[in-house]
C-alpha cells in the first residue's frame, strides 16, 4: 500500500501540486495522466523522496525509496559505464549479486557497450531491465512506452500485467491512452496541478471520449479545412 495524503508541491511561487491525496494498492496498476505541465512527473519525483513536499507519503515497505524501481523520462547513465555493469551496480544497492545476466537480457541489448552510446529507447530498456532484476516493491514508469520500438512495447505490457500478477504497485505515466487501457486499474486524471477525477477501468472508454471531446473542442473547426 502507499496511501498520499493532502500532498502540495511548489516550485517558488508555482504549486504545481494541490492537495493530491491517492491510494494504491497491491496487485494493481494505476495511470496518472494530464497534459504537459499537470504535474506527473512532479508526483512522481515526490513519491520517490527526489523532492521536498507538503503532506504526507505513506508506504507499507519503508523507507519507500528502498523498493522502489523508477524509470525516469530520460535516464540518466555515468560515460564509462557498461549496460551490464549499470545493472550490477543497481543489483548490488538492493543485495542482488551473482545474477545470470544473459539470459535475463529480455530485451536483447549490447551489454557490454558502454551505456551512454545506447540510443534513447536502448537507455530505456536498460533501465527498466535493471529495476525489474532489483525485484521491487513498488514500480513508478514514467512514460515508459514513450521513445520505445513496438515489439519492446508489446513486452513491456505483458510486464507490467506480470508485475500486476506478483502483487506489486505499479504507477505509470502515458500520453496513449489506449497503454493505459490496457495496463491499468485505475486512473488519476491531473490538470493543473489539481486532481480531476480518478476513473475505474470500467469507465476508462467514457473517460477517453469526454478527454477527447474537452480537447479537441472546435481546434480542428478553425483550420477550415
Ligand atoms: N525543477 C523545476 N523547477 C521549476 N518548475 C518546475 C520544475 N520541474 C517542473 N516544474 C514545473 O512544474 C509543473 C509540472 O511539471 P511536470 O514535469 O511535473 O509535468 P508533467 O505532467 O510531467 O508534464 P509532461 O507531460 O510534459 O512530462 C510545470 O509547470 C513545470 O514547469
Amino acid at each position: 500500500m502507499i496511501k498520499i495524503n493532502g500532498l502540495s508541491k511548489s516550485y517558488g511561487k508555482n504549486e504545481v501540486l494541490k492537495n493530491i491525496s491517492m491510494m494504491f494498492s497491491k496487485g494493481k496498476v494505476y495511470g496518472i495522466v494530464g497534459e504537459n505541465g499537470a504535474g506527473k512527473t512532479t508526483l512522481f519525483r515526490c513519491i520517490a523522496g527526489l523532492e521536498s513536499y507538503n503532506g504526507e507519503i505513506i508506504s507499507e515497505h519503508s523507507p519507500l525509496k528502498n523498493h522502489l524501481g523508477l524509470l525516469l523520462t530520460d535516464p540518466f547513465f555515468f560515460s564509462k559505464i557498461t549496460g551490464k555493469e549499470y545493472i550490477r551496480l543497481l543489483c548490488n544497492a538492493r543485495d542482488k549479486s551473482n545474477l545470470e545476466l544473459e539470459s535475463k537480457n529480455i530485451f536483447d541489448l549490447p551489454l557490454n557497450q558502454y551505456a551512454s552510446t545506447y540510443s534513447t529507447g536502448m537507455k530505456k530498456k536498460l533501465a527498466i531491465t535493471a529495476i525489474l532484476l532489483q525485484e521491487n516493491e513498488y514500480f513508478i514508469l514514467d512514460e515508459p512506452f514513450n521513445g520505445v520500438d513496438i515489439q519492446s512495447n508489446i513486452i513491456l505490457i505483458e510486464i507490467i500485467l506480470k508485475l500486476k500478477e506478483l502483487n506489486k504497485i505499479v504507477l505509470i505515466s502515458s500520453h496513449i491512452f489506449s497503454t493505459l487501457s490496457d495496463t491499468c486499474d485505475e486512473i488519476h486524471l491531473l490538470r493543473k496541478g489539481e486532481q480531476i477525477k480518478s476513473v475505474q477501468k470500467s469507465e476508462f472508454k467514457h473517460l477517453e471520449q469526454e478527454m477527447k471531446e474537452i480537447t479537441i473542442g472546435n481546434r480542428i473547426d478553425k483550420l477550415e479545412l
